[in-house]
């Protein structure tokens, strides 16, 4: 396969925080279109693996290529416009604003994207009806949402900028189980419907049987 081709693309790799665990992932390749679940038990690892492919923190050694992008050669301060264009990340705890209406939630990741101011409230209100929320919630403030409500602004703001590759860190992890079989059915028409490349961590093996993939972190990457 055309090295192109892979959504990711890791060789050698070293990687960890400066004062705490490092470890060694010597192969990983995925390639685009692809829906992958990373699994591993909390602590082993994950969202720091997520953060290293997010360009959020650098490797020490050996090669780490994220959609063609060579980030073992990029510091970690330089990524943000990469981020903000080629990726959509669904965080842990979602990260919703309170302080903002779903709108501008939506909106602030076309920003940061450089993204026509137009175009997207157009396309906010056509996801968050693909979302299966009613348009008069596109100005309420984030405060007043339902969990369910939150995670679908969450999915919304992850595919506003059409990215070829979506990162989530756990984000059923507070859900019963009624909300994470409803937000694991959105996000994957989404994806499927766009043919996203799709990175999933969780420590919940049951969400796993639906992705294309099934990894173990610890099958992948070993502590240094
Ligand atoms: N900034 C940091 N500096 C030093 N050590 C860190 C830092 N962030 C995380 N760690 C340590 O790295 C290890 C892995 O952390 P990480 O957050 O990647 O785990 P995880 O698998 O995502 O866990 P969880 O599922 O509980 O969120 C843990 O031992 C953690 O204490």
């Amino acid at each position: 396969m055309n090295p192109r081709e892979y959504a990711i693309n890791i060789a050698e790799l070293e990687y960890g925080h400066r004062q705490g665990p490092r470890w060694r992932l010597p192969k990983w390749q995925l390639a685009a279109g692809q829906t992958v679940f990373l699994e591993a038990p909390s602590g082993a690892g994950k969202s720091t693996l997520l953060n290293l492919l997010a360009g959020l923190l650098s490797p020490t050694k050996g090669e780490l290529r994220v959609l063609g992008e060579p980030l073992h050669q990029r510091h970690a301060a330089q990524t943000a416009p990469w981020r903000a264009r080629q990726l959509g990340i669904i965080f842990q705890n979602l990260n919703v604003l309170d302080y903002l209406s779903c709108l501008d939630n939506i909106r602030l990741a076309a920003h940061f994207a450089h993204r026509h101011e137009q175009d997207t409230g157009a396309k906010a209100a056509d996801l968050l009806q693909r979302l299966n929320l009613p348009d008069s919630i596109l100005h309420t403030q984030a405060s007043q949402l339902s969990v369910g409500q939150r995670q679908r602004v969450a999915i919304a703001r992850a595919l506003i900028n059409d990215p070829p590759l979506i990162l989530a860190d756990e984000p059923t992890s507070a859900l019963d189980d009624t909300n994470s079989r409803d937000f694991m059915n959105l996000l994957f028409d989404l994806v499927r419907e766009r043919g996203c490349t799709l990175v999933f961590a969780s420590h919940d093996r049951s969400l796993g049987e639906r992705f294309d993939q099934q990894i173990q972190l610890s099958e992948v990457s070993q502590p240094l």
